[in-house]
Order: structure tokens, then sequence, then C-alpha cells
């Protein structure tokens, strides 16, 4: 397990220096910058809250989410603050950015299958721990893999992770906000069920029914919505878009695949089994990863840069 940093990140803006842009999503961009009194580069994400459809208590409890989790496969924020209307997210300087960015730069058919199994069997660590944890990611996809400079890969973004367990207001607000079409598929039973552990928990049975519950949960895991987007992952990631296919696959990973994708929840299998699978035998190191696509690239916000002019 990864050390936790005890180092203290200022939450004031003026302790920070800009600067190119990195990246960019819905409602933030992504910048380099420098962390003054630790002479340190770090990447921060400023959200605009203006944007964000959600309420401000929402969006810090996800923050704190990700700041409290620690895995090597998990991105862990430094610090969080808000200044003005933007939320600022500070977080590690990830050299190679994301998996998206560098198939868009470098390899526009999509990687290699060593190197997509690797890069899948680190994601699927981080899953398992996740789900472990009783959360759900929601939002996996390639523009979520970070990779540093080492090749060690992290999933990113679970801060709009959804605890197995929120209930109520909450849990219809991030419905409508959280998650990217087409990787996320909506869990309709699991609001259900964590009423009913709450009830549980509440009336003090919880742990007499356990066993029974651990049946039912099996029945209906809310956590296999995750298993469809990393399935839909694996395709973005061999044809460097979703889900099309352009060169035929070899069969564990066409296996693979197809037991992410089935339509029944409860059919596919948990991330602990997927990371069983055959195809992930395929998978090598994390310098492997840093030799076959780091090597070469230009510094990420040129290769940023590049590509929104293209765009
Ligand atoms: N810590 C980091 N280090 C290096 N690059 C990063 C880091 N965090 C994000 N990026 C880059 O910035 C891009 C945008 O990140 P961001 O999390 O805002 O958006 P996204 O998840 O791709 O988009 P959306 O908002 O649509 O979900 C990423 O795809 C990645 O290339």
């Amino acid at each position: 397990m990864e050390h936790v940093s005890e180092k203290k990140f200022p939450v004031d803006p003026k302790d920070y220096k800009l600067y190119e842009e990195i990246g960019d999503g819905v409602s933030a961009t992504v910048y380099r910058a420098l962390c003054i009194p630790y002479n340190e580069v770090v990447a921060i994400k400023i959200l605009d809250l203006e944007k964000c459809n959600n309420d401000l208590d929402g969006i810090r409890h996800e923050v704190k989410t990700m700041s409290l989790i620690n895995h090597p496969n998990l991105l862990n924020a430094h610090c969080s603050f808000t200044s003005d209307m933007s939320l600022w997210v500070v977080m590690p300087y990830f050299f190679g950015g994301s998996c998206l960015h560098i198939m868009k730069y470098a390899h526009l058919e999509g990687f290699e299958e060593p190197v997509i199994a690797t890069l899948l069997r680190e994601v699927l660590k981080a899953l398992v721990y996740l789900h472990g944890q009783g959360h759900i990611d929601r939002d996996v996809k390639a523009g979520n893999i970070l990779i540093d400079a080492n090749g060690a890969v992290k999933l990113a973004d679970f801060g709009v992770s959804a605890c197995m367990f929120d209930i109520g207001e909450r849990q219809r607000s991030r419905n409508s906000f959280v998650g990217t079409p087409c990787w996320f598929i909506t869990y309709p039973f699991s609001f259900l069920i964590a009423y009913l552990m709450l009830l549980l928990e509440w009336f003090d049975l919880y742990w007499y029914v356990e066993d029974i519950l651990g049946s039912f949960w099996d029945l209906f895991p809310p956590s296999r919505a995750d298993i469809w987007s990393f399935g839909i992952t694996a395709l973005e990631l061999a044809h460097g878009h979703a889900p099309f296919s352009k060169h035929p696959p070899m069969k564990s990973f066409k296996e693979m695949v197809a037991a992410c994708l089935v339509k029944d929840p409860k059919k596919r299998p948990s991330s602990e089994k997927l990371l069983k699978h055959n195809f992930f035998k395929n998978g090598r190191t994390n310098e492997y990863l840093a030799r076959t696509i780091l090597d070469g690239l230009a510094p990420l916000g040129e290769r940023f840069r590049e590509l929104k002019v293209i765009v």
C-alpha cells in the first residue's frame, strides 16, 4: 500500500502558481501548477461552481471522499478549497495525462493488447478496493485513467463516485449529474437496497441478517454498473473510441469484454472475479507502460495545446 503523505498542502490560491492548461472537462479546467511553499509541481483542477448543477456540500463531500481513500491505483487529492465561485482540487501531477489524451495524440488506432491488459488490470485493482469499501466509481473511462512518468496507473475522478449506502435527495441529484453516457448505466435497485440496509441498521438487525443480506446483495450488486463501464473502457482503449471495432481482438479480450457487457447486472462478474480473468495474464509492468506509451511524448501542456488546435 502506498505511503500517505502527512504533508499539509496550503489551502490558499496565493500559495500556488498556475502554469499552462493540461486538460479540461465539462465544468472544470486542469492546470499544471507550482505549490510555492513546497516548490513542488502539482495539478490543479478548478471547477466553476456556477456551471455545476450540484450543491456545494455534495461536491465537498465528494472531494473529501477522494482525499480519504487510499490505494496505489486511485488518485488522492492533496487538498481542496473554494475561492470565489470556484473549487480548487490540488492533486499530484501526472506527466502522461489520461489514456484518452495519449491515444488521441499518439495511438489513434488504440493500444496494443499487453498495454490494455496492464492498464485495465491496474484499474481493476482500484475497483476491487473501491467496491470493497462500499463505493461505486460511476465514471470509469479512458479519460479518467491517468499515468505518471514511471508508468504507474491511477483511476481519477472517483470524486463523483457514489457510496452504495447513499440515500435520498443526494442520490437523486447525483443521478442527474454524474457519470458519462454510454459508459454509465443507471442502477435502479441500489436506491431500494440502501433504504433496506439503513432500516436494518436502525433496528439493530443488520448483523443478524448479514448472511441473508449477503446473498441479497449478490442478487442486486450496484457495483456491477462499474463493470459495464469497465467493458466499454476496454473497447475504447482497443480502438481509440467506444465501442466500434477495427482490428479483430484476441479471444481472451473478447471473452473478458463480453463478460462485462452482459445486460443483466447480476450476471456480470464482480471486480474481484474479473481480475482473475485470463486476459490479465497479458499484463506487464509499469516500466513496460512507460517505455511503450510514454517514451518520446511531448510535455502534457504542449500535447494539450496541439490537440485543442486540431479540435
Ligand atoms: N492530476 C492530473 N495530472 C495530469 N493530467 C490531469 C490530471 N487530472 C486531470 N488531468 C487531465 O485533464 C483532463 C481533464 O480532466 P477532468 O477530470 O476535468 O475531465 P474529464 O473527467 O476528462 O471530463 P468530464 O468533466 O467530462 O468528466 C484529463 O482527461 C487529463 O488528461
